[in-house]
């Protein structure tokens, strides 16, 4: 369709010129109804052809921007966690939103006519060449003096894009840190500071634009200018040549209309060539998410019908890919035991939730083996693992959608008793039915229109109803009593490996296993009794907390009295 457009603009100079001959000449006056005929036919299919490519190509445009976004989406989501620590929501973000749209407004608006004219060179050149070769190559040798400026200023767009696109990102990442701790920044009355923190970020973003609209006005001046100065060249040929009789005046007058056409043509052509450059600019930004491989080893396939949850870390030295080198565990080696429950214990910092992240596969370990049933948790399919270890992290996040929403995340197809189920024994079922929508209440965004507590007892459900085979509870019961804590593990499946992790010592006393963490090594292990016959950190740890009791306890008569 372009090429029958381009080629039906090429009648009007074609037949300007031939009505200019008659005009001189009135011998044929036949030429001129033909003339005005042909013009008229090949304006109007012209026309219809610029409609239907212009319908067809935003269409597929549109199309490739939404599934270009997705696909940035998807390719986000399977990254490794440590991706997730290195890059800032905000920085994502960006690439998903401003990036794609820079990239296929470009692409949309700026490629199809780069395509247009860049066909239209081509049929105008080519009608140049049937009229005058020597005028035709006199026009060709101006070009490489007024392509070469273009191709600079494209360069330096794109480099320019870049760092504008990362600028925005950071804006971008101040604001969505700034909404989502609301609460955080006005306790602490720093709006003002989160404002000045942000207007700095978008003074960098503007002063990058005072350069880019600096750059793009010098280019689309010298532009103009060299594109001019070649008219005024091909004019003084022209007419020389006309005198000398080398070419005729009606050719001439085809001629100098081609040419006007062209090197308007050759003006689009080279200003837009910047703004693609620029979508080059957003696309290898966006391409660089698409294209990364997630450092994880590749996906398992086991998926055994029964599991029994049989955990063994042997000999595991782990450190955070963003602190290689500190060892946040040192050759730890315990054992998670179907049918127990395991206290993981010790004081802040010493590894414990970094364990739980190993037995998710968030990271991998440096040095050791995770067994699950005697087979490498790197064997197991990654879907199944995780419908078989729940975890209730002690910071758990819900989801800005209802409370039914939230328990049934992950498992949708869950029945509605199911559901009522896993809050019952999460101590959730009262509350829930009262708020004012019961199960279809917004829960907000993170959960935040719901008490602390509610939270918890609502992220129990939600691993509850994974009926998993191992449950980690990362500090995550500390808004229950510890009758609800039971009826919690006397709900999961016989013979379920439970992992608490606990800074109370309620619940740890009663664990058939206490593995005490220190500066990540296991500096004591056995049963409650047995530890604190050891006379160690364990007993240290009980004493603490009973000191702390007491003191509380002592605080509660004494503002009683
Ligand atoms: N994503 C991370 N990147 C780098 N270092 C981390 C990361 N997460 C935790 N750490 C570091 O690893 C160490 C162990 O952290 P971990 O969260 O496992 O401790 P914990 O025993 O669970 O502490 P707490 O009882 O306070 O929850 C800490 O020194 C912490 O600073």
């Amino acid at each position: 369709i372009t090429l029958i457009k381009s080629f039906s603009e090429m009648a009007i100079p074609h037949y300007t010129g031939k009505m200019t001959d008659w005009i001189m000449n009135e011998d044929e006056p036949e030429a001129f109804n033909h003339a005005i005929t042909v013009m008229t036919l090949m304006t109007i299919m012209s026309a219809v052809c610029e409609f239907v490519c212009d319908l067809i190509y935003n269409i597929t445009m549109s199309r490739i921007h939404t599934s270009i976004q997705g696909l940035v989406f998807q390719s986000v989501l399977n990254q490794d966690i440590a991706f997730f620590d290195k890059a800032s929501t905000g920085d994502i973000v960006s690439r998903i939103t401003t990036d794609t749209n820079t990239m296929s407004e470009s692409l949309s608006e700026k490629l199809s006519l780069l395509m247009w004219y860049f066909m239209r060179v081509i049929f105008l050149f080519g009608s140049m060449l049937l009229l005058s070769t020597r005028l035709s190559i006199f026009t060709a040798l101006g070009l490489p003096i007024i392509w070469i400026i273009p191709e600079f200023s494209g360069q330096f767009y794109q480099k320019l894009s870049v760092q504008v696109q990362e600028s925005l990102a950071k804006a971008n990442d101040v604001a969505t840190e700034t909404f989502s701790s609301m609460k955080t920044v006005r306790s602490f009355a720093n709006e003002d500071g989160e404002t000045e923190r942000y207007r700095k970020c978008l003074e960098d973003t503007y002063a990058l634009n005072k350069v880019e609209a600096a750059g793009y006005a010098a280019s689309t001046w010298t532009n103009s200018m060299s594109s001019l100065a070649l008219k005024v060249s091909i004019l003084y040929y022209g007419g020389r040549l006309v005198t000398g009789s080398d070419v005729s005046s009606g050719d001439l007058v085809s001629f100098v209309l081609y040419e006007l056409q062209f090197t308007s043509a050759v003006e689009v052509l080279m200003s837009y060539w910047p703004h693609v450059k620029k979508a080059v600019g957003a696309s290898e930004k966006i391409f660089e998410y698409v294209d990364r491989k997630p450092d994880i080893p590749p996906d398992g396939s086991l998926t055994p019908q029964s599991l029994k949850g049989h955990v063994q870390f042997k000999n595991i030295t782990f450190a955070y890919p963003k602190r290689p080198d500190t060892d946040v565990l040192k050759n730890i080696s315990l054992e998670l035991k179907p049918g127990q429950i395991t206290a993981l214990v010790g004081p802040s910092g010493s590894g414990k939730s970094t364990i739980v992240s190993l037995l998710e596969r968030f990271y991998q370990p440096q040095n050791g083996e995770i067994l699950l049933d005697q087979k490498p948790l790197l064997e197991y399919k990654d879907q199944y693992l995780h419908e078989k270890i729940s975890v209730v992290s002690q910071e758990p996040v819900l989801f800005a959608r209802s409370v039914r929403e939230n328990i049934k995340y992950g498992k949708e197809n869950a029945s509605d008793e199911e559901m009522r189920a896993a809050a019952k024994l999460a101590n959730a079922d009262d509350f829930i039915d009262n708020l004012p929508k019961g199960y279809d209440t917004d829960a907000g965004e993170k959960g935040g229109q719901v008490s602390g507590g509610q939270k918890q007892r609502i992220a129990i459900a939600r691993a509850l109803i994974q009926k998993p085979q191992i449950l980690v509870l990362d500090d995550a019961t500390s808004s229950l009593d510890t009758e609800s804590e039971h009826r919690v593990y006397s709900a999961l499946q016989k013979n379920c490996t439970v992992l608490l992790i606990s800074h109370r010592l309620s619940g740890v006393e009663d664990a058939d296993h206490i593995i005490f963490l220190r500066d990540g090594e296991v500096a004591e292990e056995g049963n409650h009794e047995e530890l604190l016959a050891k006379h160690g950190f364990y007993e240290e740890f009980v004493n603490q907390q009973n000191t702390s009791i007491h003191r509380n306890t002592e605080d509660v008569t004494n503002s009683g009295q």
